[in-house]
C-alpha cells in the first residue's frame, strides 16, 4: 500500500481516531428536501458530517439515501434547503468541489474487455486536470492502494464482484480526496470481498479522507463507522458518534436459566416488556426504564428461578432505530 495522500490539516486525525470535533462539517445540509411527484423522498434533512469521520447514512430501501447523495453530489438539484460540501454551496461550486471528491454511485461503469490498469488509465485521461506524464504512476499507486497490482492486467469482466467494486474506489482514489462518498459499497459481494472494502475504508480514514457512506446494513455500519445518520421514510431520525448513538438506546436484558416459564413470569410482574425465550433457556426482554437490575435478580431467586445468568446486552444501532421508530429495519432487497 502507499503513503497518505496529501493530507489536509484538518484531516490530520491521530490513528484513525475519528472526526475532528473543531474543523468545520465536511457536509452539512439545512432544511434539505427533494419530492417526487405527490412523495416527499427527503424531508428537511439537517445533516453535519464531521471532518475525520467515517459516516455511516443508514436507512432501509426508499428511505431517501440515494436521493440525498445525488443531492450532496450535485447531481439534482435540492427542492428546498441547502447543501454545502467541503464548505462550498452546492450544486453552484460543483466545479470547485467535485475534483476533491471521489464517488462511487450504483456501482463502477467498467469496460470488461479492458484490463483493470487500462480501466484506470481511461479514467484519469478523462480528467483535464490529470497531468499525463505522471499517469502511469497514478494508476500504479491507486491499483497497489486497492490490492489490485498482481490482476491489474487481467480483463475487468474476470474481476469479481469485490474486485470490480475495489477498482470503481481506485478510479475514485486517482488523485487525493478529501472526501469519499459511497454509495452501498458492499452491496451484493460475498463476505470476503465485504470485509475487503471494510478495510480499505478504514485505511482511507486513517489517511486523513473523510469516508461517506451509505449503507442498509446495520452491522456493517457498527463495524466500520465512527458517525452515523438513521433515516427512515426521507427523514432523519438520529445522527451523532456511533457510540453514543447505541448508548442512547437501552441495552436488552438476558436471562439463561433451566426454568424459562417462571422467568417470564415474574420478569413480566417486574415490568420487563417485549419478553422472548429463545434456545429454551435464554430468556431476553427490555428492562422497564427505572428499573433496578439488582431487584430484578432478586425478584427471579426470590420465586425459586433457578438463575445461571443475568445481564443487559449492549444495545445496537437496530434497537436504536426500532426504538426511535416503533418499526423493524427492513433489510430485504
Ligand atoms: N427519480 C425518481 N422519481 C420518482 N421517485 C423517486 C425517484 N428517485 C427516488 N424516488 C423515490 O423516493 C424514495 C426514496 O428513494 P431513494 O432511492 O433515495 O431511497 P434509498 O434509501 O436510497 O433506497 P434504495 O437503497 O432502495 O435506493 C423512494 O420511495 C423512491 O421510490
Amino acid at each position: 500500500m502507499t503513503g497518505s495522500p496529501g493530507s489536509t490539516p484538518e484531516a490530520d486525525v491521530s490513528a484513525g481516531a475519528g472526526a475532528s470535533p473543531d474543523a468545520a462539517p465536511v457536509i452539512e445540509t439545512r432544511g434539505l428536501s427533494k419530492r417526487y411527484g405527490g412523495q416527499l423522498a427527503v424531508d428537511r434533512l439537517d445533516l453535519s458530517v464531521p471532518a475525520g469521520s467515517v459516516f455511516g447514512f443508514l436507512g432501509p430501501n426508499g428511505s431517501g439515501k440515494t436521493t440525498t447523495i445525488r443531492m450532496l453530489m450535485g447531481l439534482i438539484d435540492p427542492g428546498a434547503g441547502t447543501v454545502r460540501v467541503l464548505g462550498h454551496r452546492m450544486p453552484d461550486a460543483a466545479r470547485t468541489v467535485l475534483p476533491q471528491v471521489g464517488a462511487l454511485i450504483e456501482g463502477p461503469a467498467l469496460y470488461g474487455h479492458l484490463s483493470g490498469r487500462d480501466n484506470l488509465v481511461r479514467y484519469d485521461s478523462a480528467d483535464p486536470t490529470a497531468d499525463p506524464r505522471t499517469r502511469k504512476a497514478r494508476v500504479a499507486a491507486a491499483l497497489d492502494r486497492v490490492g489490485l497490482t498482481a490482476a491489474a492486467g487481467k480483463r475487468a469482466k474476470a474481476y469479481s464482484l469485490g474486485m470490480k467494486q475495489r477498482l470503481g474506489l481506485a478510479a475514485a482514489l486517482l488523485t487525493p480526496r478529501r472526501l469519499l462518498v459511497l454509495d452501498e459499497p458492499t452491496n451484493g459481494l460475498d463476505p470476503q470481498g465485504m470485509r475487503e472494502i471494510r478495510t480499505l475504508v478504514r485505511e482511507l480514514a486513517r489517511d486523513g479522507t473523510t469516508v461517506f457512506l451509505s449503507s442498509h446494513l446495520l452491522d456493517e455500519i457498527e463495524q466500520v463507522c465512527t458517525h452515523a445518520a438513521v433515516m427512515a421514510k426521507g427523514r432523519l431520525v438520529t445522527q451523532g458518534p456511533v457510540e453514543d448513538l447505541a448508548a442512547t438506546a437501552r441495552g436488552r436484558l438476558a436471562v439463561s436459566t433451566p426454568d424459562p416459564g417462571d422467568a417470564v413470569r415474574v420478569l413480566k410482574e417486574n415490568g420487563v416488556t417485549g419478553i422472548a425465550v429463545e434456545s429454551g433457556d435464554r430468556v431476553t426482554g427490555d428492562p422497564p426504564p427505572d428499573g433496578d437490575l439488582a431487584e430484578l435478580t432478586a425478584a427471579l431467586v426470590g420465586a425459586g428461578v433457578r438463575v445461571r445468568g443475568f445481564g443487559l446486552e449492549r444495545a445496537s444501532l437496530e434497537d436504536v432505530f426500532m426504538q426511535l421508530t416503533g418499526e423493524g429495519f427492513d433489510v430485504t432487497g
